[in-house]
């Protein structure tokens, strides 16, 4: 197996012999060269493999060159050969897409000359003693020419835009296809000379650095602690054969594909008979079109659906996922507590309830935990497992390891209000909405937020994912009132400054694209396209003139400051709780739960590449302009980190073993 460079190497000193000297070696040798691949040839392990003059690959092995996925170009010539081998069109998809391709694949598109069961030494030999007198002019790939479609020029153009558009602001897919428009149109060695140039620049580059903190972060969150001090490595997870999902709306359904398509059973309960029936076939659709895709079988005979929820009796592990409300939540609790057995895992899905009186219902509180997927459940990575006060390393092991199970990458927080994910969403959300009422446009900040690489602005996200359910849950926490002496919408709550913008749009039905109208204004309910919409602005200018609020011109610095350093300020306040181990745990939650872009590796990283003492003197001064606003206000762990001279982010940890120490 090879999987590329050490990729811990490129912040430094890169150890053993130049890579781009040794691969010309090989190629000019006057002796065949056969590559042997097993396991995994990635990165720098394929463009070695692209040197040699034959390719024998195990049937088992994968391929791939994924340095756009740290970054990078495949550096070693890889940008040059593999056109050449295999195609602009082929070359293109693989070096911009970084994927890894299976040794079918590879035999399909030429990229390897046989594949084989046996052993792949043994038969790369044999096929070597076999082509040992073959005249190897024809094999040096640097010396082929680049075959290119006729339309080569649409093609790229046509990659070109797609790339930008989907690249959102990432830099290494772009140069990826500028590399191989090199390697399409220049001899050989200008086309090194340009794959270099590119690499140059993107080797040193912040998005760089990023996306490789962000490959060891992925890693690192599989390394779970809780603050008891129960780990990863000390806690063994049970095994889940048979689970089941209570409540078949969004959420339920998307769960329970989740787990039919991983090849668990799934006993499915929806006590309402209409919803039942319609959620049957919502899932079985889901299923059919997820195996249709992946050439599978559907899982259908996975599931067994049921009203009662008696039927989960026998299982090892229930998702419920009920309707958000505290009231409900705690009664299906404590039914599940009487009818699973004592040792069944009892979860709840619910996006940011306390955990610990979801536990209180039950028998065997220590087996109670969060399980927060994200929708559309069966699609998004992300899965927050929640350990609450009474949690044990049983059921977060056995949580984390049916996450992985179902191909979700989870990180274990701790219990607080909205966890880590939502918690931070709050005081992002609330300064967008204070932008407003000062003089912004949502789609001003919107344009804003994406230019910066989110793939969606927050006013757009709140569209597709409904105002109405922020609305629900301010009102059950009593914020969503008009104030009783005046009757007019307050913008002030307990002493600290509140928008009421988002619950006045919900009391006129606007609840974003299911309804057509909220934030921006659609054709029709469920539409996409989102327009500006002139009512919206009237609306926002009378808001303004109902209370004295004077229109400021707010610049692009000011949305993407106040929006994003309030919320790496929460991801401060959670490290200083404990609620996450680690800034990686919370990088890790924002670019596969909220969509933040993976080149600017997530809010804390980013805070670190910014500077520490820089967020921190922003905070200062719009806390200042803003006292009322208390997300504004700079947390103690963020002084303390800017007083120790602002480490590294891998260090961080230590000053907040400190800070929590002191507390
Ligand atoms: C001008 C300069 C010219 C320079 C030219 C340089 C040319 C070469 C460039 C490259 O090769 S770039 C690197 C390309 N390779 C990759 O991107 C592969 C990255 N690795 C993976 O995708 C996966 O790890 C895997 C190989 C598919 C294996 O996956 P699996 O799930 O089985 O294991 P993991 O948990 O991911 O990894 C285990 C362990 O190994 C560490 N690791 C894996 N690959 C690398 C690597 N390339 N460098 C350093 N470390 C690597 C990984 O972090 C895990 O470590 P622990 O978390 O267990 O400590």
């Amino acid at each position: 197996m090879h999987s590329g460079a050490d990729i811990k190497e490129f912040g430094g000193q890169m150890s053993g012999p130049p890579l781009i000297p040794m691969i010309h070696a090989i190629e000019a040798a006057s002796k065949p060269v056969v590559a042997a691949i097993e396991g995994i040839a990635l990165g720098g392990g394929l463009e070695l493999a692209l040197g040699c003059h034959y390719r024998i690959a195990h049937s088992k092995a994968r391929v791939g060159l994924p340095e756009v996925t740290l970054g990078l170009l495949p550096g070693a010539g890889g940008s040059q050969r593999l056109p050449r081998l295999i195609g602009v069109p082929a070359a293109l998809d693989l070096i911009t897409t970084g994927r890894h391709v299976t040794a079918a694949e590879a035999l399909k598109f030429g990229l390897v000359d046989q594949i084989t069961d046996h052993n792949t030494v043994n038969v790369a030999v044999k096929f070597a003693q076999r082509v040992a007198d073959q005249p190897l002019d024809a094999r040096r790939i640097s010396t082929y020419p680049c075959l290119c479609p006729s339309d080569v020029a649409v093609l790229f153009e046509e990659v070109m835009q797609r790339v930008r558009r989907t690249a959102r602001g990432a830099i290494a897919p772009i140069a990826c296809v500028q590399a191989v428009r090199a390697a399409a149109t220049l001899p050989y060695n200008q086309g090194m000379e340009r794959e270099r140039e590119l690499m140059a620049t993107l080797f040193t580059s912040g998005q760089a650095r990023a996306l490789q903190y962000f490959f060891f972060a992925q890693r690192a969150v599989g390394r779970w602690s809780m603050p008891s001090g129960a780990r990863w490595d000390t806690s063994k997870p049970r095994p889940v054969h048979k689970a089941a999902v209570i409540g078949l709306g969004t959420m339920g359904r998307g769960i329970t594909v989740a787990l039919a398509q991983a090849g668990f059973s799934v006993v499915a309960v929806e006590t309402q008979e209409k919803q039942l029936m319609e959620a049957k076939q919502a899932i079985s659709g889901m299923l059919e079109r997820g195996a249709k895709r992946r050439g599978v079988a559907p899982a259908l005979d996975k599931i067994n659906y049921g009203r009662n929820i008696q039927s989960v009796a026998d299982v090892d592990l229930v998702i419920e996922a009920v309707f958000e409300d505290m009231a409900l939540k705690k009664k299906v609790f404590q039914q599940l507590s009487a009818v699973c057995k004592p040792s069944t895992f009892l979860c709840s899905n619910t996006s940011g309830l306390d955990i610990d009186q979801l536990a209180c219902q039950t028998r065997n509180p220590e087996l109670v935990v969060g399980m927060h997927f994200f929708a559309p459940a069966h699609v998004m990575k992300l899965l927050e497992v929640v350990y609450g006060p009474k949690s044990s390393p049983l059921a977060v092991a056995t949580a984390m390891q049916l996450g992985k199970k179902i191909g979700k990458v989870s990180v274990a927080v701790g219990n607080c209000r909205g966890f880590v994910g939502n918690r931070m969403l709050k005081p992002y959300l609330e300064q967008a909405l204070f932008l407003l009422e000062e003089g912004a446009t949502p789609e001003f900040v919107d344009q804003v937020l994406e230019e910066f690489g989110f793939a969606m602005g927050v006013f757009r996200m709140s569209d597709l994912s409904g105002l109405d359910v922020g609305w629900k849950v301010r009102m059950a926490d009593g914020l969503a009132m008009p104030d009783p002496t005046t009757g007019q919408p307050t913008r002030l709550r307990q002493g600290r400054r509140y928008s009421p913008l988002g619950d006045l749009l919900c009391e006129q039905g606007r609840f974003g694209q299911k309804t057509g109208r909220g934030w921006y204004q659609y054709d029709k309910p469920g539409s996409q396209v989102a327009k500006p919409d002139p009512w919206l602005h009237s609306f926002l200018d009378e808001y303004r003139a109902r209370h004295a609020l004077v229109a400021h011109r707010i610049d692009h610095q000011e949305v993407l400051e106040r929006c994003l350093y309030s919320m790496i300020n929460e991801g401060f306040r959670i490290l200083e709780d404990g609620i996450a181990a680690g800034p990686e745990d919370i990088d890790v939650i924002y670019v596969f739960g909220y969509s933040w872009p993976r080149h600017h590796g997530g809010p804390m990283f980013y805070a670190a590449t910014v500077g520490l003492n820089k967020v921190l003197e922003r905070l200062e001064h719009y806390y200042q302009a803003h006292p009322d606003v208390p997300s504004l206000q700079p947390c103690h762990l963020l002084r303390k980190l800017v007083a120790s001279g602002s480490p590294p982010i891998q260090k961080w940890r230590e000053v907040i073993k400190k800070v929590r120490s002191q507390l």
